[in-house]
């Protein structure tokens, strides 16, 4: 018997080799088939893993490039405005007052941000722009600080906000204003340039009004200042309406001032006015059904009364002080004053009677305006006045409201007959933003 090399025996048709071949390769086979049936899902796995966070990450890319016009960490929502991405400041943990400023910045560094930059200055930076916080240099001094007039090393004009040492409240409203403005930019709201929390300094730096406050303006310390015509005052009166619109009804969740008076209504070179101060506001995220109840903060004269006697706030209590300025722009007189006799002293309860009343109207208007006005548009201005100071909050219009009802007034002005035949004292440019 023929037998192979093996001593098996040889097949009949010679082709035992070839079998025991195949079937050692079959033998081979089977434990890398197996392998790839483990092998290939996991792959798979592994691609479809990596192509879902591709898309993840694109879709996040595209949506924080459509958060930065629309809204910011929530908070804030307005097509017209434009945000930067800016974390909420912890002045208190040490780590982040890196060099001197919040953020780690170090000399004129700059905070991360597409579409607004906000400064981070360092002391010394601010030293220098002011001239050592020369006396020559104060442009004014409110409750929290000084401000003084500066120019950065860009040769950009700014005012310099330095807040006094002292007090828990200083510090709330230097925070505010930052984690707030750094996220509000308006053309109807100071632009906050730039802050500094250099140890213990805090400063704010903000685009310069060239032609200071409203206050300043309507009620001069010694009637050094040429009083405002009508057409700017109504111009005022709009710009300041949109910028309590933007805060009440295109920003989510709202911002109510809670300090809407006349010195914190600054004026640009062609006297439209900005609004600023936002140390006392409030963020409505802290609402409940809209209201918000708090400690009664705010200006004597310009306090709403259910703000004043409860302290519950809501975005009429911004309305209100918003028709006492109205008021002070109609009558030239401040919401408080104690030289005038008993009934006359206090603004909104002299004017009401007296607003409604077409005869009556004419006589409660500021002695240096007469005659630049038609009757129409007093009255118009008198019924929104009327409806702002309201003792009902709900009786109280919408700033969108308010502004629908002066657009046309302030349209009328340039081409109304009393636009060029008063243009005596200022008869300010319109700028664009009409
Ligand atoms: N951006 C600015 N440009 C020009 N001047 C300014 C600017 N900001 C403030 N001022 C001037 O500084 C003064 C003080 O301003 P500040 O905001 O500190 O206080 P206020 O609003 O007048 O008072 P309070 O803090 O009591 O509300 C203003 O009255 C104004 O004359």
């Amino acid at each position: 018997m023929e037998t192979n090399s093996t001593g098996a025996p040889a097949s009949p048709s010679g082709l035992s080799g070839r079998k025991h071949t195949h079937q050692h390769h079959h033998h081979n086979a089977l434990p890398s088939t197996s392998t790839l049936v483990i092998i290939i899902p996991i792959i798979i796995t592994i691609l479809l893993l990596a192509i879902l966070l591709l898309i993840v990450m694109l879709r996040r890319l595209q949506s924080a490039k459509n958060n930065g016009s629309t809204k910011n960490n929530g908070i804030l929502n307005n097509s017209n405005w434009k945000f930067i991405s800016h974390r909420t400041i912890n002045i208190n943990s040490s780590p982040d007052v890196k060099g001197g400023c919040l953020y780690g910045g170090s000399s004129g560094c700059l905070s991360q941000t597409k579409f607004r930059v906000v400064q981070v200055f360092t002391y010394k930076e601010l030293e220098i722009a002011t001239e050592k916080f020369s006396e020559a240099n104060v442009l004014g001094n409110g409750e929290y600080g000084v401000v003084y007039r500066g120019v950065l090393s860009d040769g950009t004009m700014a005012a310099v906000k330095v807040f006094h040492r002292e007090g828990k409240q200083g510090e709330r409203a230097f925070r505010l204003e930052v984690d707030l403005l750094s996220r509000l930019h308006s053309p109807y709201l100071v632009d906050l340039l730039g802050y500094c929390a250099d140890q213990h300094h805090r400063l704010l730096v903000f685009e310069f009004m060239p032609n200071n406050t409203l206050q300043h303006h309507l009620h001069p310390p010694n009637r050094q200042s040429l009083p405002l015509n009508w057409g700017s005052r109504l111009r005022i009166a709009l710009d300041c309406a949109r910028a309590l619109e933007e805060l009440h009804e295109h920003t989510v969740p709202s911002v109510i001032h809670r300090n809407f008076k006349c010195s914190n209504i600054l004026l640009d070179q062609n006297f439209r006015a900005k609004i600023s101060d936002f140390g006392l506001a409030k963020i409505g995220s802290d609402k409940i059904n809209g209201l918000i109840l708090t400690r009664v903060l705010g200006t004597t004269g310009y306090l709403a009364p259910e703000y004043a006697a409860t302290g519950k706030l809501t975005t009429k209590s911004d309305v209100y002080s918003y028709g006492v300025v109205l008021l002070e722009l109609l009558t030239g007189r401040v919401p408080v004053d104690t030289k005038r006799p008993p009934r006359e002293d206090v603004l909104v309860s002299w004017a009401l009677p007296r607003l409604t009343k077409r005869e009556k109207v004419g006589e409660m208007v500021d002695p240096a305006i007469q005659g630049q006005y038609s009757k129409k548009d007093l009255i118009q201005v008198a019924a929104i006045a009327a409806m702002c100071v309201q003792t009902e909050p709900d009786y109280r219009p919408l700033m969108t409201d308010v502004v629908q009802s002066l657009i046309p007034l302030v349209n009328n002005l340039s081409s109304s007959a009393y636009a060029s035949a008063n243009s005596f004292g200022f008869n300010p440019t319109v700028s664009p933003r009409s």
